[in-house]
């Protein structure tokens, strides 16, 4: 976890407002922010969502947890740290800019922040069929979601560390309630659970569904809305979104490249390096297959996040011109 040392320094820095790291825009974009700039954005969307303040989480206590998140997320190309912090803050764009806030309860967005910020801990830049296929110790501990259990077990192993327990003044009611929420959220992020769920999710909305309120229609809820932020990059402009798909790339490519030397087997089109060129044409499928489907459904009830829906539809122009 943070070092003592690290931890004073950020807890004395100055917070710059939302607006200088562009918080609350669907645009936001990590690459001109440098590390310490990362943690003091965090800092900034606990505070502006009334989170410290509200669940009496000690400041050096927040700081020291950002820091040990941080320090816990491997330097992948990636699923890094990076990641996490642009996951996040579109959990922030959509909860204030898109007003989803307003089905939220407060313990509930912290329990989403988290989760987020958390979501991908300790990632190793492969995915759970690689997990499975080198009966990895982790396939092994958890052999469905593989990686998501991991990342929450992370999450808590942090929770439970020394002067990281941001939870620690809840009560034990609201401490449970909120640990279920980033459990659920965390899991959810297994696009195998997004497939089982949106099923679920689009009857609500067929059926005219508008409160929201209620365990298992709030799960759902989350957990759409956790893998519309882990995609959001499909959304972003552009420039943004082609230098995004080169590190997810790459991170697929390194992972073909250790199928074919590990397991001498060949990987799938994604991670084969070899046919970088059906790159476009995949991102295409993607698109159709599960970001526009997500985002179309969320903008149906949320019409406030409409600009994910609509950067994911010029991006998907954008590769279709490269595809031909
Ligand atoms: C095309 C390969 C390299 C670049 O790929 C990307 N670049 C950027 C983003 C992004 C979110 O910005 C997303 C992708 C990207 N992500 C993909 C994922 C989720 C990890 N899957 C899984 C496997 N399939 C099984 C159902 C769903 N296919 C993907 C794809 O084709 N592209």
């Amino acid at each position: 976890t943070a070092s003592q040392d690290q931890t004073e320094k950020l807890t004395q820095d100055a917070i710059a407002e939302a607006e200088s790291y562009n918080l609350y825009s669907f645009t936001f974009t990590d690459f001109e922010l440098v590390d310490d700039d990362t943690c003091r954005a965090v800092l900034r969307m606990f505070m502006q969502c009334n989170l410290v303040s509200q669940f009496q989480i000690p400041y050096d206590v927040l700081c020291r947890w950002v820091l040990s998140v941080r320090k816990n997320y491997r330097p992948v190309k990636y699923h890094n740290w990076r990641h996490a912090l642009n996951v996040a803050q579109t959990m922030f764009a959509m909860l204030k800019t898109g007003k989803m806030e307003r089905f939220m309860t407060d313990l509930e967005i912290l329990g989403l922040l988290v989760a987020c910020l958390c979501h991908d801990l300790d990632h190793r830049g492969t995915n759970n069929a690689f997990q499975t296929k080198t009966e990895s110790p982790l396939a092994i501990l958890y052999t469905t979601s593989t990686m998501e259990h991991h990342h929450f077990d992370q999450c808590v192993m942090i929770l439970n560390s020394e002067g990281n327990n941001i939870f620690q003044a809840l009560s034990p009611e609201d401490y449970r309630s909120v640990m279920k929420t980033v459990e659920s959220a965390i899991l959810s992020t297994d696009l195998a659970m997004y497939f089982k769920k949106r099923n679920a999710f689009l009857e609500l909305v067929e059926n005219g569904e508008f409160d929201w309120q209620g365990e298992e229609k709030k799960d759902l809820l989350c957990g759409m809305m956790m893998t519309a932020c882990d995609v959001s990059a499909i959304a972003k402009p552009w420039e943004v979104q082609h230098k995004v798909a080169k590190l997810v790339a790459d991170e697929f490519f390194d992972q073909g490249d250790l199928e074919k030397l590990q397991l001498n087997t060949q990987p799938v089109a994604m991670m084969d390096r070899e046919r970088k060129d059906e790159l476009p044409k995949m991102q295409v499928g993607f698109i159709d297959v599960i970001c526009l489907p997500l985002y179309r459904v969320l903008c149906d009830t949320f019409p406030w996040i409409t600009p994910l829906y609509e950067g994911t539809l010029e991006n998907r122009r954008n590769w279709q011109d490269l595809a031909e």
